[in-house]
């Protein structure tokens, strides 16, 4: 749909209708009756009002007659990003949810991981994951992938084949005294994942990037934090790893490492405390930790489904919110069992409103509050808000066109008259994967699938 324009860039697709966001200001924010351009490298090139198609079209030099118009009932929202997902322990999601974390960990995790030295059965459920998470919204996934080099590339691969936007770790753990047959020696977990970063790299994939990965402190010598400190620095890389998920790991820790101030600064002191890091959990942190968090741009990761089902504890977001940490989402399979992002929200809420039982002067996070950190607070928990997050012109057009009323759908009733804030409240409390009609990541339609030869 290209023509003379007085514009430098050219036009591949153009939308009409509804776009829900959030910004830094509204945590909803809705647009009606807006055009969305989406230019040919996938950046939203502009957005107008839907009066304004015939001058719009001139300046941009598209046909009008090509526009795609949305239905009463739908409406474009920023994709999802799930700061914080095990694609390796997909194979066992639904199941084994009977046991605190580190008996959870040594009992069905490590032995389900270790498998991964088997490249077909990580094809097998790396394909599952990134296709489920996409078909469920999830435009972005910060992954933990095992320690197997070979297994992680593939990951990121799958990833890139089906283009979801991610990032890839490589798990890093040199201390397992419960399932020594799944860890590795600091050399090799140094190696390995100087390894994977350079592979990963030269693949130049446009989406798909590395992050150093410790697994939490508990499963790394202080030799390994600090070389992976020191990769991280050099490369300039995302970082993630847990924090102070249960009481007992935090114990652990301030046993293991006490000459620290805290389990925060275990990882600061070794350098994996960055305004690219992303901490999983931070049930248990305390307001020094968080003021840490904050002085290093350093984010949290709430999963608040597996917070629930390991019985871990109830992260308070809305004190992470007030020390103005940046606060995604995460659905931190398979500790939490669902793979969809809208359980997330569902959860955060749930979680919010427990708080709240316990202190009715708590102030419960609100539908649009959840809606922002399932989105643009994920960007920026992950400092990929330049890139994603909002329909902000210049980012990557990463959308769902979700439809309330989709035939068949979860949805029944919408009363007459119900404007686009209320679709979005329904979708996000009621709605599944039937609602989300397609999903678009930098531009390009991701969903439904094409089918490959
Ligand atoms: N929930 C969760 N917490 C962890 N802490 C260290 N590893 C893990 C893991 O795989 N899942
Ligand atoms: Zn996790």
């Amino acid at each position: 749909m290209t023509s003379s324009n007085e514009s430098a860039v050219d036009i591949a697709h153009v939308y009409r209708g509804t776009f829900v966001h959030s910004t830094d200001h509204t945590a909803v924010e809705i647009l009606e009756d807006r055009l969305l351009g989406v230019d040919t490298e996938g950046k939203i090139a502009f957005i107008g009002s839907g009066q304004e198609v015939d001058s719009l079209s001139q300046k941009w030099g598209f046909e009008a007659l090509a526009v795609t118009q949305l239905g009463q009932y739908e409406f474009f929202m920023p994709g999802m990003v799930d700061t914080h997902i095990h694609a390796s322990q997909y194979s066992y999601a639904g199941t084994a949810l009977d046991l605190p974390l580190l008996q959870w960990l040594n009992t069905y995790t490590f032995p389900v991981e270790a498998c991964y030295k088997d490249l077909e059965f990580a094809r097998n459920v790396y394909t599952h994951v990134v296709k489920r998470t996409l078909r469920n919204g999830t435009t972005t996934a910060c992954y933990f992938a095992t320690i197997h080099t070979d297994a992680s590339l593939l990951l990121g691969q799958i990833a890139n084949d089906f283009g979801q936007r991610a990032l890839v770790g490589k798990v890093c753990m040199d201390t397992n005294n419960f399932v020594p047959h799944y860890r590795e020696t600091p050399e090799e977990s140094h190696d390995e994942t100087n390894r994977f970063i350079s592979e990963m790299l030269k693949k130049k994939y446009p989406l798909v990037r590395p992050v150093v990965t410790p697994r939490f402190a508990l499963s790394c010598s202080a030799a390994l934090l600090g070389h992976l400190g020191e990769i991280a620095q050099n490369n300039h890389l995302h970082i993630q790893s847990h924090i102070s998920e249960t009481k007992e790991e935090v114990k652990l820790v301030k046993e293991l490492f006490p000459d620290y101030d805290s389990y925060t600064d275990v990882y600061h002191k070794h350098n994996l405390l960055t305004d690219k890091t992303v901490m999983a959990h931070g049930c248990h942190l305390t307001d020094e930790e968080l003021k840490l968090f904050r002085e290093k741009g350093a984010s949290v990761a709430h999963c608040p489904n597996s917070n629930i089902s390991l019985c871990s504890g109830m992260l308070d977001a809305r004190r992470v919110l007030n020390h103005k940490v940046k606060l995604g989402l995460g659905t931190d399979v398979a500790g939490g069992y669902s793979p969809s992002m809208l359980d997330a929200v569902r959860r955060t809420l749930d979680t919010s409103k427990a708080l709240t039982i316990q202190d009715p002067q708590y102030q419960t996070l609100t539908f649009e509050e959840v809606f922002r950190l399932a989105t643009l607070g994920g960007s920026q928990a992950l400092s990929l808000d330049e890139h994603t997050g909002n329909f902000q012109v210049g980012k990557d057009f990463d959308a769902l066109r979700v439809n309330a009323a989709m035939e068949g759908g979860p949805i029944d009733l919408i009363n007459h008259g119900e404007g686009p804030k209320v679709l979005l409240e329904k979708f996000l409390n009621l709605g599944d994967d039937r609602n989300i009609a397609e999903v678009y990541v930098a531009g390009k339609r991701v969903v439904p699938f094409v089918e490959r030869p």
